[in-house]
């Protein structure tokens, strides 16, 4: 392996202590740029550690997909997301994973999804009666409080509304301490009786405590399968393995992993979206015109999800230009092997950020323009395969896409059929956060006009 050649890559200075102050300072930049300058894998030092950003569709290809056992989830990562999700199907590898994959994959079913369909609809039906005929809303808010409540109840039967507020800025706190705390290099215990930590651990006492007493309640009433994630993951049988089922505390961590992955990460998406339609008058438009064909005066239900092609390919271009996991949880080499070619030392870390490959314009023509139509029949032949991929690739790609693609497409297509939505007067230029999920620095402030009542 050492004979091969090193990958391209700038200088590491002193240490490397410069590049990586770049790259905590402001991730999407460095890496864009870092791409832009020396191609679709980029050698970088920090210090003693190699690291590589895999933005080519092979290099990705050969990560995730071809070299999924020899590039593992990094273990410093993934033990920083056991302390929320225990050891759920994020935070795993191996035999168990593939255990417990089979066993969740199960509550995402093709005649489960009808259900999960139906609580969307009802959901955003709520919100929208509850929005005034015209205003201006804080859009970030609004989807995640319904992506959680959503959430809540497909995933577990319970009626989330009056704690969503409480509940997500508690998830978001554990999200954004978990970005810092990765970025650091010395990790501090939890129990040290520091503000930050005492705020950490509150935090995941209400996450944990919530989720403990659902499963615990449920258990109480009887294991009767009332169509939600959780009647599932209780009576979930490993027919192809073991024969066996999960612990309570296995259910626990299943759950509570698909919670806090599911929700954030979709009111991102919806939250970009929206961003992108009232910026682009013409093709909400167009969106809006569908919405009336396909639905006239009723609510959207699980059969329209194939009829609203056009708003699918708004959101398949939204997922493209504001990738929610805008960077995959980091990888490494577990044996000295290669990339491309290229030599990559055992241990490098792989950087992969959706982000990068899908702005770019060595895979993407006029790769900033908001253009749904790459995603038509006809066109989508020309994004390059492995260059497109908002939801990851491999065994470990995204476990929830069909709820999350279902789900957008349900909102959005709800709230266009009563809504006409433009950007609030009051909201100035819109900047990107990089938490776990991307966000708009600030929130987002729309205006709203319900259709009839435009002025
Ligand atoms: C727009 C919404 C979503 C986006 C952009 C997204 C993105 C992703 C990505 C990129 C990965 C791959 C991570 C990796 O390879 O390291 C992933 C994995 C995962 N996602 Fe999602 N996700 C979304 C919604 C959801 C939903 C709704 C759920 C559950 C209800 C969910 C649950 C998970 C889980 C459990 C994994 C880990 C799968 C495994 O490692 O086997 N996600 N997601």
């Amino acid at each position: 392996m050492n004979q091969l050649p090193n990958a391209p890559g700038p200088p590491a200075g002193i240490l490397g202590l410069n590049l990586a102050r770049q790259f905590s300072r402001d991730p999407l930049a460095f890496t864009t740029e870092m791409v832009r300058e020396y191609g679709p894998l980029v050698h970088l030092r920090f210090g003693p550690q190699h690291a590589f950003i895999a933005a080519g569709p092979k290099a990705i290809h050969e990560v995730l997909v071809a070299g999924s056992r020899t590039f593992r989830k990094e273990p410093r990562t993934r033990n920083a997301v056991r302390k929320i999700d225990g050891k759920g199907i994020i935070t795993t590898e191996g035999d168990f994973w593939l255990r417990q994959r089979r066993l969740v994959q199960k509550g995402f079913s093709a005649d489960r999804m009808e259900g999960y369909a139906q609580v969307t609809t009802q959901r955003v039906n709520q919100m929208l009666a509850r929005w005034p005929d015209s205003g201006d809303l804080e859009i970030c808010d609004e989807m995640t409080c319904l992506t959680l409540e959503t959430i809540a109840e497909t995933m577990f039967e319970v009626d989330m509304a009056a704690d969503s507020r409480e509940l997500a800025e508690q998830v978001e706190y554990l999200s954004e301490r978990l970005v810092v705390e990765m970025g650091s290099p010395l990790q501090l215990p939890d129990w040290l009786p520091l503000p930050a930590k005492r705020k950490k651990r509150t935090s995941l006492r209400a996450l944990h405590d919530m989720v403990r007493r659902v499963v615990e309640n449920r258990r109480k009433s009887g294991n009767t399968d009332r169509g939600d994630m959780l009647s599932m993951l209780l009576t979930a049988v490993d027919t192809e393995g073991d024969g066996g089922q999960m612990t309570d505390q296995q259910v626990c961590d299943e759950i509570t992993t698909l919670f806090v992955a599911g929700y954030d990460t979709t009111a991102s998406g919806l939250a970009w979206t929206w961003y992108l339609l009232a910026q682009h008058p013409e093709i909400a438009e167009k969106a809006t015109a569908e919405t009336r064909r396909v639905l006239s005066n009723r609510a959207a239900c699980y059969e329209d999800f194939d009829k609203l092609f056009y708003i699918r390919r708004i959101i398949n271009e939204s997922l493209r230009l504001y990738p929610p996991a805008w960077l995959i949880m980091l990888r490494q080499a577990t044996v000295a092997t290669q990339l491309m070619g290229y030599h990559v030392p055992r241990k490098s870390w792989i950087y992969l950020a959706p982000w990068v490959t899908q702005r770019s314009e060595r895979w993407f023509a006029d790769p900033l323009k908001f253009d749904p139509d790459r995603f038509s029949p006809e066109r989508i032949a020309e994004i390059p395969q492995h260059a497109y991929y908002p939801f990851g690739l491999g065994p470990h790609r995204c476990i929830g896409e069909k709820l999350a693609l279902l789900e957008m497409t349900l909102i959005v297509a709800s709230v266009l059929r009563k809504f006409h939505v433009t950007l609030a007067a009051n909201q100035g230029s819109v900047e990107v956060e990089a938490h776990t999920a991307i966000r708009p620095r600030g929130g987002l402030r729309l205006r709203v006009e319900r259709h009839g009542q435009q002025l």
